[in-house]
This record gives C-alpha cells, structure tokens and sequence, in this order.
C-alpha cells in the first residue's frame, strides 16, 4: 500500500481500501476502484497490510467468484449485514480497548460510513473520461453470456474512442453519451456493491458461519438484482453491441452514412438498411396549390409557366455577406474585384443600447424659465421670415427660411408638412416618440473626456441631431451658480443665448454631453422656431457615421483663466485648451461679395464724414474694445481699399481710352453723312445759316443727329460754345435750379428742357431764360437717355465706384453740375462726337457719359474730390437730407 498509485488513471483504489488480486481476471482490477473521490472516507486500517490478505483463502476465493460474477446485493441487505457485523466487533480480539475512550485501528475502520448519493448512483459528478477510462470495460449480465460476447478479450487495450464508437456502431454522440453513463450507473452500481460486500466479508472475517450465511445470502440477493437490471431494456442495450442509436432512424443522408458502410462491410442487412433511409419529404397530392412549383402564376398556362420558369434568371444575391465569413476569401480570390471600405451598421456591430448612468443629470427635455429670466426675457415678436418655395424647391437650399435659419410653418410657408424639408425641430419631436435608433445619440464614456455622446444610426449632413436645451437664467444667476454651485465642478453646462440669457443644462438634454473638438463633426445653432430661439445641434458639412462621436466647437469663453481647460479632441489642429476660436484674418473671412459691401461702406463714410476708413473705424466703441484684431481688421480693409482703388483707376483710364477711339469712328461717320445730308438742304442748316458756317456745320449735325444723342455729356462739344447750350448743359441748369428750390428732379423738366434744345436756341442766354420760364413743352422724342440714365443711381454707383469718386447720392444734380464745368474743359479738338454709334443702348451711353466724367475726374483727381464733397452738401436739400441720412446711418452702424 505504500507505493500505491494515487494518480486518477489508477486502477487501484485509494478510498475503498480494499486490494483485489485480479490476476485471473486484470481486467476487472478497476472495478474496485469506483468509488469517486468523493466517496466513503479513507479509514487508518489498511495502511500498511491488505486486510485480504488475513481472509482466509477461502473467503478469497467466494470473493474473487463473486467478483467474477458480478452480483450486486441491494444496498439494505448489505446494510443489514453490516449491522450484524458491527454488531458482533466487540467480541472480535481487535477491539479489547473499546471502553478506554478512543478504539483502536481495527475498531474504527469497521465503522462504515456511506456515500447515499453513489450508493443511489447519482453522483453525476465524476468526470465520464474518468469513468470511461476506468469502468469501460466492465461486463456485465452472467458470466457465461459475458464471455460469449467477448471470446478473447484483450485485457490490456485501452479503448480509444474510435473502438467505441466501432462498438456500439452509432454516430449519434449524445446516444452514444446516454449509453455510456447508463452502462457506468449500473457499474458503479454493481462494483458499489462489490465494494460493499467484500468490506463486509472483511468486518466478518472472524464471524465464521455468520459471514458464510450472509455472503450465501447476499450471493443470492445479488443475483436476484443482477437479473432485475439484465432485464432493463436500457442496461440490455448499453451492452449490447448494436447501439440504442440503430434504432432511431437517422434525419439525415449524411447520419445514416456511417450504417451504410457498416452494411456494405458485411452488416446486419435489409432491415437495417431500411432503417438509415432518410426521410422523404411528402408533398401534396391534392388540393389547390398541387403541381404548383414556387414561381407558378396561375394567369399563365402551364405551357407559359414551364417557359417561364425556363427563362428565369438566377436571383442575384444582393444580400452583403458577412464579412467575418466571406470578406477575406473574396478579397484573395478575386482580385479584380475593387472593394470599398465600409461600416456596419451601429445596431449590427453594437446591438445593445448602452444605458450609461449618470449622477445629477436631472434630464429635461424643453427649456425652462428659472428666477428673473422669464421676466426679462423679451417676449416681442422675433424678426419675422418668410419663403416663397414651390412645392418642387420643397424649402431646399434656396428657401428663404432655411437660409436665415428660421423653422418653416404654416404662418411663414405655403408648403404642407410633407412637402417641405425645412422643419427640423418638428422632425426632432417626431424622432424622439419613437426608438432609441432613430432618436439615434446614446450617452457614451470617453476616455479623457469624461462623457460624451455617440451617434446610434447616420445623419445627414445639416441634419438635426439634439436640442441643446435647460435651465434659462439671466446672466447674475449664472455668475451666482458659477461662484456658488458650480464652484468645485470640472464640467459647465452653461451656453450663451439669446436675450443676453444663458442655457444652464446641468439639468437638460442629452446635448450636454457633447464634448468640444477642434475639428468638430457638428454645429451648435441658434434657430427661430415659431418665433422663440431654440438652439441645436446638427450634423456638420460631412454627415455623421454610426458610432461616431458627436463633438462640436465650444468657441469657448472660460470667463477667468482658472477655468481654462486642457483639450483633449486629439485632432491634428488641436488649439490645446478649450478656448475661444483664433479669429481669421478679415480677408479670409469674407468673401468677395462681403468685401465689396464694406468697401461701399467705406467709401460712404469717405464720402460723407471724412477721409479714409480708420478715422471712420477709430470712431466705433465696439472696434475699439476689440484691440487687437479690429486694428487688424481695419488695416485689411484699408490696404483693400488702395488695391481696389488702383484698379479701378486703372479700368477708368483704359475705359476712357476705349471711349476716345470709338468717338473718332464715329466722327469719321459724320462726316461722310453730313456731306450727304448737307446736299439734300435740310431745313435747319438753312435756318442756322445765318451765323457762321462752321456753326451752321455744327449746330445741323446737332439738329439733324442728336435729337436723341444729345444728351451724353460726351457728346457735347463744349469747345464750340453755341453748341455748348446742349441738352446737357440745359438738363444740368434745370436740375440745379430744381435742385435748389428743393424739388426732386423729373423728366418733364429735363424734357422740356429737351424741347427747347430741338429749336436750337442760337443764344445762349435765351436758351437758359426759356428754361427758367419752364416751359413743359413736351415731345415724344425727347427720351434721353442721359436723363434715363442719369436716374439710375446705383448705375452711377457702379460707375462711380469704379472711378473712384467719391460717393454721390443723387449724382444726377452734382453730375450734372460738374458735367457743364468738365465739358468746358474738353478741348475742342474733340469732334463731333455727339453722334453717337446708334447700336449703343441708351444704358451705354449713360455709362459712357459717366466713364468719361471719371476719367476727366481722374486727371484732376485732388481737385475733383475736394469741390465733389462740397457740392455734395451745397446741392440741395435732397442730397443733404440723404447725406446727412446715410452719415448717420454709416455711425450707427459702427455703434452696432
Ligand atoms: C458640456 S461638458 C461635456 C460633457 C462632459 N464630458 C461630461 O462628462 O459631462 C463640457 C466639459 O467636458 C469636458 N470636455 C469637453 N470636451 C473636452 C475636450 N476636448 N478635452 C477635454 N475636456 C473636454 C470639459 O471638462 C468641459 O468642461
């Protein structure tokens, strides 16, 4: 017993203290050994000697028979046995000590405890590998039928699985598994009751007749329970050598496939082969559906179908495959085929709705009014917008609405709910009574940022994702909760709003875990939704992907700098704490458009209060608070300026040029039809001929031509002075006089200052007398187009703008004005340049006029500017009304 074998492969057992001599039959050593670790206790006795060994040969051998044929006394008899034993110990020499207190060796080992649970063999808990291993090749039934199953056992084989399953001959591992625990329950059973009956024998070892009976008597009680188990249908069968699974009918082809091979290698037969023949599938004989194959149409005939189905197609699978299954493959077999990278859906790859919790968000979902602020809070109607969609715009890009950000409705919108896509907060109510996919942001933990929150589905880009909404609190009540409240917190969920108020979302929506980044994936915006602010956030220019972290830019104001935090977004352009934006460089800023804007702006404040941008910019509180970026911002739009004027000086000239080159065509045209006109003696040549004839010439070319072309200030020809009464000449003085008594001009009087020119007044002062009179004489062809022109303000604008000039509203009066000095300077030299390329239009010929003054304005540039403002303010009350309107406007506007 010393060197005994402990191990759990050991055939010899370390509990039941009983050695069996197996050496008739080495196979059956193991059977002493099933008794699991957890059954009956070791006792002392033993150690050292087998207690066999002091059996007398005799009591050995009934033991080894019995062994051999495997009875199993029911454990009450054996009990009883037991008890009979025990009872008769004391007289046994090995138990004289009894009284003095604790028993000796022998005494104690015969007090026998039980396992009832492998007595009962329901100690499932032994491991079948052990139990195979070791109680595989127990036999079971009488020895005489034992034997005859198994004519040459090999004792020392272990079986291997693969034996096993040659064996029993079946495929079906879970029949395969009750066979073999059903076989190991009787053979713990049986060897249980071996175990018994030989620790019996040994406490009786000195009983002499007593033990004889009883073994005589357990011989037969063993016998009679051997029979009862032989004839269990369930023993019977684990034994056998067809297994329980040949009797059940295989489900597939495949299962019966092992049978079928055990046939063909000379099984068991027909009947076994009928046995493994899969199951057929039965179809319909009768009824409605008979005959009908899946892609039957009952319109067509059978003929039709048949052909029909014929020219199917093969369905292509549009299903995705799984990539964990099939990507790889496609990708190394085809490589061809270009694939493109992709995200599974968030509900796919992240099934479960993270419901993370979290301390002191007291969730609401609309904004509150707290203490003051809804005193406050101005209620007056918001600026109002309106759109003028079609039902095809559906309120897109170009509506109006969107475009100011304001929510469409019925009050601001002729479109129905469902025509129109500019109602982003009614989406978001309508998105949050349904799941939690289509609301669509969970909470998520971040790993430095504390909380955030992440996109469960896709957005759109621009698409609404959460309102941004709380606690509405007037600026004291912040600067309270900041000091007081919020003293120790690492995290503020205060935002800046409208009315000067502030949404605190300590307590509010799920927004406020939306965590800042410098290269954010949405936009935080302000809407106006019936009227009321409301702030947002929506996906940015990019869209958003399902699990993607929701992040916008805080632009934020930390108020001192204990609060300045560390940022954590890890983009590429991280500014390295949550501060505010970098301000861009105003160029950047703006685009073109807004540049020329400011540029007019500017020149409007030139114009009426003084001269360049930085006394205009200097005056303005609000730049001036802003330091260093409004010095920035000013010297910008200077340098601008220059730029833009030195271009436009440039475009003049050329301009001008262009003007002096088509004039000398045209001239060279005049001549040609002057000659012609001047033989066919038109009437007012005769008339004229009275005075000289270079004026009779000139004065008939006016006559005859420029009736309509007149009017161009480039036309006229102020180097011959008669012919310097021109319309222009005419228009300024009725203007200016108009001008001066405050009366806004008009047409009728230009006109009639028209009509007076079209009978050539060869006096002068005649002609500027007859205008006084006012006379209104009117013809219809008088339609300048300098007077039309003339009247087109932001056309002189344009010009003017271009020329640089200083900004003249109701240019026409000062034009005009000028237009009589300028066209005195315009040397003679200039011919007839009054008769006009008749293709012009008369919108051309305004410009022209115009281009012209800003090139005669340009070449006395100083001189220009300074009488230009001055006359500006002399004109009249209109022009200093409006100028002293738009300089007012020009300063409030910097006060803003
Ligand atoms: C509106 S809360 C955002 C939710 C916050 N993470 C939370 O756990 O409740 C703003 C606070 O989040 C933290 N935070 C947000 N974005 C961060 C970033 N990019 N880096 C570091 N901390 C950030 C800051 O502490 C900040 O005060």
């Amino acid at each position: 017993m010393a060197n005994r074998n402990t191990s759990p492969s050991s055939t010899v057992s370390v509990h039941s203290n009983i050695t069996v001599h197996t050496e008739k039959h080495p196979d059956f050593r193991a059977s002493s050994s099933a008794s699991p670790p957890t059954s009956t206790p070791p006792t002392s006795l033993g150690d050292d000697t087998s207690v066999m060994s002091e059996l007398p040969p005799k009591i050995e051998q009934v033991v080894e028979q019995q062994q051999d044929e495997v009875h199993i006394p029911p454990p009450s008899k054996i009990a009883s046995v037991i008890t009979q034993s025990t009872e008769s110990a004391p007289s046994t020499p090995n138990n004289n000590n009894s009284g003095r207190g604790r028993p000796t060796r022998s005494s104690r080992s015969s007090v026998v405890t039980y396992n009832v649970q492998i007595l009962a063999g329901t100690a499932i808990h032994t491991p079948t590998k052990y139990l195979e291993t070791h109680h595989g090749n127990v036999l079971h039934g009488p020895i005489d039928a034992v034997v005859k199953a198994n004519p040459s056992p090999s004792p020392k084989k272990r079986r291997t699985p693969g034996s096993r399953r040659n064996s029993t001959d079946t495929n079906d591992p879970a029949e395969q598994q009750l066979a073999a625990e059903t076989a190991q329950a009787a053979q713990r059973r049986s060897s249980r009751a071996t175990d018994l009956r030989r620790e019996a024998l040994r406490n009786l070892s000195g009983a002499g007749e007593l033990v004889a009976n009883a073994i005589t008597g357990g011989k037969q009680l063993v016998q009679k329970t051997l029979k009862r188990s032989a004839s269990d249908s369930r023993l019977r069968s684990s034994t056998q050598t067809a297994p329980p699974a040949s009797a059940k009918r295989p489900r597939t082809a495949r299962d019966a496939e092992p049978n079928d091979v055990s046939n063909k290698n000379g099984g068991s037969g027909d009947a076994e082969k009928e046995v493994v023949k899969p199951k057929s599938k039965q179809w319909l004989s009768q009824g409605l559906f008979v005959g009908q194959t899946r892609g039957f149409d009952a319109r067509l005939s059978g003929s039709q179908n048949r052909a029909r189905l014929k020219s199917r197609k093969p369905k292509e699978n549009n299903t995705l495959p799984l990539p964990m299954f099939t990507a790889g493959d496609s990708l190394d077999s085809n490589p061809k085929i270009s694939y493109r990278d992709f995200k599974l859906p968030f509900d796919v790859y992240n099934p479960l709705l993270r419901k993370v919790k979290v301390d002191g968000w007291t969730k609401i979902s609309k904004n509150r009014f707290i203490g003051e602020a809804s005193a406050l809070w101005k209620r007056e109607k918001q600026d109002s917008s309106q759109c003028y969609c079609e039902v095809e715009d559906g309120c897109g890009e170009a509506c109006h609405n969107r475009i100011m950000a304001y929510e469409c409705d019925a009050s601001n919108c002729r479109l129905t709910e469902d025509q129109c896509t500019n109602r982003p907060f009614a989406d978001l109510k309508k998105r949050s009574k349904s799941n939690g996919y289509d609301y669509g942001v969970e909470v998520m933990q971040t790993e430095d940022k504390g909380y955030g929150v992440r996109a469960m589905r896709s957005f759109n880009p621009h698409q609404i994702i959460v309102e941004y909404a709380g606690e509405i609190i007037t600026q004291d009540e912040c600067e309270r909760r900041m000091k007081q409240v919020y003293k120790k917190d690492k995290c503020y969920y205060l935002m800046s709003f409208d009315n000067k108020m502030i949404i605190d979302a300590t307590r509010g929506t799920i927004a406020r875990f939306v965590n800042h980044s410098c290269e954010p994936n949405c936009e935080m915006i302000k809407w106006t939704v019936g009227g009321e602010p409301r702030m947002a956030l929506f996906a940015g220019r990019r869209g958003i992907m399902s699990g993607e972290e929701l992040t916008y830019d805080y632009n934020f104001d930390p108020f001192s700098s204990k609060n300045i935090q560390e940022c954590h977004c890890g983009t590429p352009s991280c500014r390295g704490v949550l501060g505010p934006k970098p301000k861009k460089p105003a160029h950047e800023e703006k685009s073109l458009a807004a540049s020329l804007v400011a540029g007019a702006k500017r020149k409007l404040q030139e114009a009426f209060g003084g001269r360049g941008g930085t006394a205009g910019s200097s005056g303005s509180p609000k730049k001036r608070k802003n330091g260093n970026s409004a010095t920035t911002k000013v010297m910008n739009a200077l340098a601008q300026t220059t730029a833009a004027r030195a271009k436009a000086e440039q475009e003049a000239v050329t301009h001008a040029a262009q003007l002096a080159s088509r004039q000398n065509r045209a001239a060279n045209r005049s001549k040609v039809l002057n000659q012609s006109k001047r033989s066919a003696g038109l009437r007012k040549t005769t008339i004229l001929q009275g005075t000289t004839t270079s004026t009779v010439t000139k004065s008939s070319r006016h006559a005859t031509f420029s009736i309509r072309k007149v009017s161009k200030p480039s036309t006229l020809n102020p180097g011959k002075r008669v012919v310097g009464s021109s319309t222009q000449r005419i228009v300024s003085n009725v203007l200016k006089k108009g001008a001066k008594k405050g009366l806004p001009p008009n047409n009728n009087s230009a006109k009639s200052a028209q009509t007076q020119e079209r009978d050539e007044t060869p006096n002068q002062d005649e002609e500027e007398e007859d205008i006084t009179s006012g006379s209104d004489s009117e013809s219809p062809n008088i339609t300048p187009a300098s007077l039309r022109s003339a009247h087109r303000k932001p056309q002189q604008q344009r010009l003017l703008k271009q020329s640089k000039l200083p900004f003249q509203p109701l240019n026409l009066a000062s034009s005009a004005s000028k237009t009589k000095k300028d066209i005195m300077e315009i040397p003679d030299s200039e011919p007839e340049d009054e008769i006009v390329e008749p293709e012009e239009s008369d919108e051309q010929a305004g410009n022209q006029d115009l281009a012209k003054i800003a090139a005669s304005k340009l070449k006395g540039k100083k001189k220009a500017n300074a009488p230009a403002s001055r006359s500006l303010h002399k004109t009249g009350a209109a022009v200093t009304k409006s100028a002293a309107k738009a300089r007012a406007k020009g300063k409030s506007t910097k006060h803003t």
